[in-house]
């Protein structure tokens, strides 16, 4: 037997299995680390392409598009699995999206937990009339609520949707996100370590999945992970090696 080979306990049918098969196994065995696999090899939602990290846009290196994990109807179901455990835990009484990118997910969750639904809009979002209700659907004022987004990153987000819940009289419980974006954010918000906030993966997490799954180039990755964790300076001599790269 080779190192990496394994005996699986089982007096009637022993078999050996590669490593690479117990790997495996352990992903299809875990709900939530499989979803992170299916959330990164989403067709569009990690695009190889290398952006600089900007510290006023807080533009990552592979820039996410979250909203495409909205296409696959039994994957939105599936990720709405955790957020719909995560309300129950909390005792949450309606389910809030956050414009636009938490709304399809929040959707999901609330017919998950078969919960009343609620959006809230984006603050400053071009095109609101000031007359408008910041909240509609369901009644928030006096209940507890989830809030349901794409992303954190800086929480400044995640501030002002709480803001507006607040000022409906609304009991913020807790934020379900699709990525936790903290772990390359240069600051976060207090709001984000006060409130209890459950994600599918971080950041690192999605990259990750999406190098183990041929998406994104293994060299590019640890450069990137690197320029991210490290915060890089703009004037780096290291980013030319990263568009080089790419
Ligand atoms: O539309 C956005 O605001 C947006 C664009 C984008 O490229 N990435 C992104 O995360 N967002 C939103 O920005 C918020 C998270 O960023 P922070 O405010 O830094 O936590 C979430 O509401 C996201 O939906």
């Amino acid at each position: 037997m080779t190192t990496n080979q394994m005996t699986l306990a089982n007096p009637k049918r022993v078999r050996l299995v590669d490593h690479a098969d117990v790997v495996r196994l352990t992903a299809v065995q875990n709900p939530l680390t499989n979803l992170v696999v299916r959330l990164a090899i989403v067709p569009g939602l990690v695009r190889p392409g290398i952006a600089h990290w900007d510290v006023k846009t807080r533009l990552p290196l592979h820039p996410l598009s979250n909203e495409n994990a909205y296409g696959d109807p039994q994957l939105l179901h599936d990720l709405a699995v955790p957020g719909e455990a995560f309300a129950h835990r909390l005792g949450v009484d309606v389910i809030v999206g956050a414009e636009t990118g938490g709304i399809p997910l929040a959707t999901a969750v609330a017919l998950a937990g078969d919960l009343p639904f609620a959006f809230v809009r984006k603050p400053g979002y071009v095109g609101h009339e000031d007359h408008e209700p910041r909240v509609r659907g369901a009644a928030v004022a006096g209940q507890r609520v989830l809030l349901v987004d794409d992303a954190v990153s800086s929480g400044k987000a995640l501030e002002a949707f709480a803001d507006e819940l607040q000022s409906e009289g609304a009991n913020l419980v807790g934020v379900f996100v699709l990525v936790d974006m903290r772990d390359v954010a240069t600051s976060v918000a207090p709001i984000t370590i006060t409130l209890p906030i459950e994600s599918i993966a971080t950041y690192l997490e999605v990259l990750t999945a999406a190098t183990d799954h041929g998406i994104l180039d293994p060299a590019t990755h640890q450069l990137a992970v690197d320029a991210l964790v490290n915060h890089w300076p703009n004037d780096d001599p290291r980013w030319t090696l990263l568009n080089h790269a790419a």
